[in-house]
């Protein structure tokens, strides 16, 4: 993306930058970054390029959502591959990168072909993709074809069945010299973090020289269980770089926040937000939503009424896990290119997606993790630009608004717009332009409840769990009453008495039980123990199904080819839940 503004004028609250012809890049990568971004780098870019120029060690780097983390360790991958006179006629693979999605991995292969084209690069050696849905033959093309593979840009699924199960490609890693872990904190996680190790095992035990292979590890948002692993992974001698100072979230985004009632008004007051918001001219908005169920039923919503005042060919876009690969790319290409639009999200979108232009992003609701959030507000203010960020919370989700504060995230307190009587008739006639399964709707956000950490400490989950029994009487109208069954209300502590005339049960409640290590029980709030607790009724016991995590149908499909199969099943259950869709986050 080009800037009218120079770059020190757009990052002003950051520490000095440089040009990125004084870091000591070879001209033609300096020249083709001038021309694909800018003649300067970033804060992040300025301390990481110089160091992964010079050190023999690991790099874990911290740095603000979109401030060129991509470029940091991007440019000096390509140096090396420029200033190597041999680099034309080696076999081995140079570069791995690994992120956690495949909408990421697509992103990045894009980023750095961009700069690798402008060099002239790409006729030698490519960077190529090794994700699910991609064939398998294709990505072996790249270690077996005529014109190699410089680098592969990964998901953790395919990678490290490829490693597994074919040796041909596994044997093209042998002399591999940086292998890159983007969005570290989640490939650290639980999920993903066995897959992790044993990629990394592999790579070293198939390598001519372990000791030549550099690791290195970014994100925005970093805990300890990232650090712990740096360490196993890198070795003590790393180097931190941390250019957060301290908030993760550019200074150029402006975070507010708005109370309502209920979840029904929260629905109605983003859509009035949303029209306010692209009234004004070129404005581009990212709608976040709780869940997979609540971003489809907004979607449909936004399209009707958005549709009736800006036209029908006005981007109205939606992205979630449940929408095949090729309309999540094409919906992303689309949102990327407009010049106003919405996109409303699931967190699939959250997480490193660059969408230049976007100046609004609105957030609905609670998540599991409060990293969600600084990654879902990091979608604006990206590349030096500024923002805004709206956070809609009813009353008794307020108590995540004081883990935020609790972050150092700086909420201000706004005013709820008046919500208009189209609006409101809108929403109540929904059912009759849209086909909302409300139930499952319903069932959703009170799975997105179950799956937060310390509910039961920080917040009252009686009061969550009637509103969205209210929320379905205020958008079907009338007495019906949203039926569950007992065993998911049990979850959240309620009686008979508590729930009367706001649910029909199916079963008797326990009263005031609550299982043992159920989602929101869990105090210590590590994130592994919190995930297992709430059925949504539709016959899984495991997480909530709709919160992007596993609710998808699609993976990488030959995983598990015959020689790896048995071993790897249970681990292909945890690469099928990520790489078909995404997400957590
Ligand atoms: N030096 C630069 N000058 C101007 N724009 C830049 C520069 N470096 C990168 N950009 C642009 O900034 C945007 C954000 O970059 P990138 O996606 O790498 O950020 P990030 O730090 O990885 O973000 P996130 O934390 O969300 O993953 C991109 O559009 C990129 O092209």
């Amino acid at each position: 993306m080009r800037l009218s503004k120079p770059l020190s004028a757009l990052y002003s609250t950051e520490a000095p930058t440089s040009r990125v012809d004084e870091v000591g890049l070879n001209p033609k990568i300096s020249n083709a970054f001038v021309n694909v971004a800018s003649e300067n780098l970033t804060e992040v870019q300025s301390k990481v390029v110089p160091e992964m120029l010079s050190t023999n060690n690991g790099v874990l780097v911290r740095a603000k959502t979109g401030t060129g983390k991509t470029y940091a360790f991007g440019l000096p991958l390509m140096n090396e591959w420029i200033t190597d006179k041999n680099f034309e006629r080696q076999e081995s693979v140079h570069s791995l990168i690994i992120n956690p999605t495949r909408d990421l991995a697509f992103q990045t292969q894009m980023a750095l072909d961009r700069i690798w084209k402008q060099c002239g690069g790409q006729s030698k050696r490519r960077i190529d993709l090794c994700v699910g849905q991609v064939k398998y033959d294709q990505i072996l093309r790249g270690v077996n074809g005529r014109t190699k593979s410089a680098a592969f840009v990964a998901t953790p699924g395919r990678l490290e069945d490829m490693l597994n199960s074919k040796p041909d490609f596994r044997n093209a890693f042998k002399d591999l010299r940086h292998f890159v872990i983007d969005e570290a904190d989640v490939l650290c996680d639980n999920d993903f973090k066995e897959a992790l190790l044993s990629i990394v095992k592999t790579l070293k035990a198939n390598h001519s020289d372990p000791s030549k292979l550099k690791v290195t590890m970014f994100s925005a948002t970093m805990d300890n269980n990232t650090k712990e692993l740096a360490d196993r992974l890198m070795g003590p001698e790393h180097k931190y770089i941390d250019v957060t100072s301290g908030r993760e979230v550019t200074d150029s985004v402006n975070q507010s926040l708005i109370t309502t009632d209920g979840l029904y008004e929260t629905f109605a007051v983003a859509m009035e937000l949303l029209l306010e918001k692209l009234s004004e001219r070129n404005s581009k908005v990212i709608v976040f939503m709780p869940n997979i169920k609540a971003t489809e039923y907004f979607y449909e919503l936004a399209r009707e009424i958005l549709g009736n005042k800006f036209g029908p060919r006005f981007p109205v876009l939606p992205l979630h896990g449940n929408l095949r690969q090729s309309r999540r790319n094409t919906v992303q290409t689309r949102f990327r290119n407009a010049r106003s639009g919405v996109l409303i999200s699931s967190n699939v979108g959250a997480r490193g997606m660059d969408f230049p232009g976007v100046n609004c992003v609105i957030q609905l609701g609670v998540q599991l993790e409060t990293a969600s959030h600084t990654h879902r507000v990091g979608r604006t203010g990206r590349a030096g630009t500024t923002g805004e960020s709206i956070s809609i919370l009813s009353k008794a989700e307020k108590f995540y608004a004081e883990r935020l504060r609790k972050e150092g995230h700086v909420l201000e307190e706004i005013e709820k717009p008046q919500v208009s009587e189209a609006i409101e008739s809108e929403i109540k006639s929904a059912g009759k332009f849209i086909r909302p399964d409300y139930n499952s709707l319903l069932s959703s956000m009170l799975g997105t409840y179950a799956s937060v950490p310390r509910l039961d400490r920080d917040a009252d989950p009686k009061a969550l769990v009637l509103d969205c029994g209210r929320l379905y009487q205020a958008m079907v109208g009338g007495e019906r009453l949203l039926q569950v069954s007992a065993r998911d209300l049990d979850r959240f502590g309620v009686t008979k008495e508590d729930i009367d005339g706001v649910f029909q049960v199916d079963g008797v409640l326990k009263g005031n039980y609550r299982p043992r290590g159920n989602s929101y029980g869990n105090r210590n709030g590590n994130r592994s123990g919190n995930r297992n607790g709430y059925r949504n009724g539709n016959g899984s016991g495991n997480r909530n199904r709709d919160n992007d995590w596993n609710s998808g149908r699609r993976s990488d499909r030959n995983f598990g080819s015959r020689d790896n199969r048995g071993r790897n099943d249970q681990r292909r259950r945890s690469y099928d839940r990520w790489d078909k869709q995404d997400d957590h986050y």
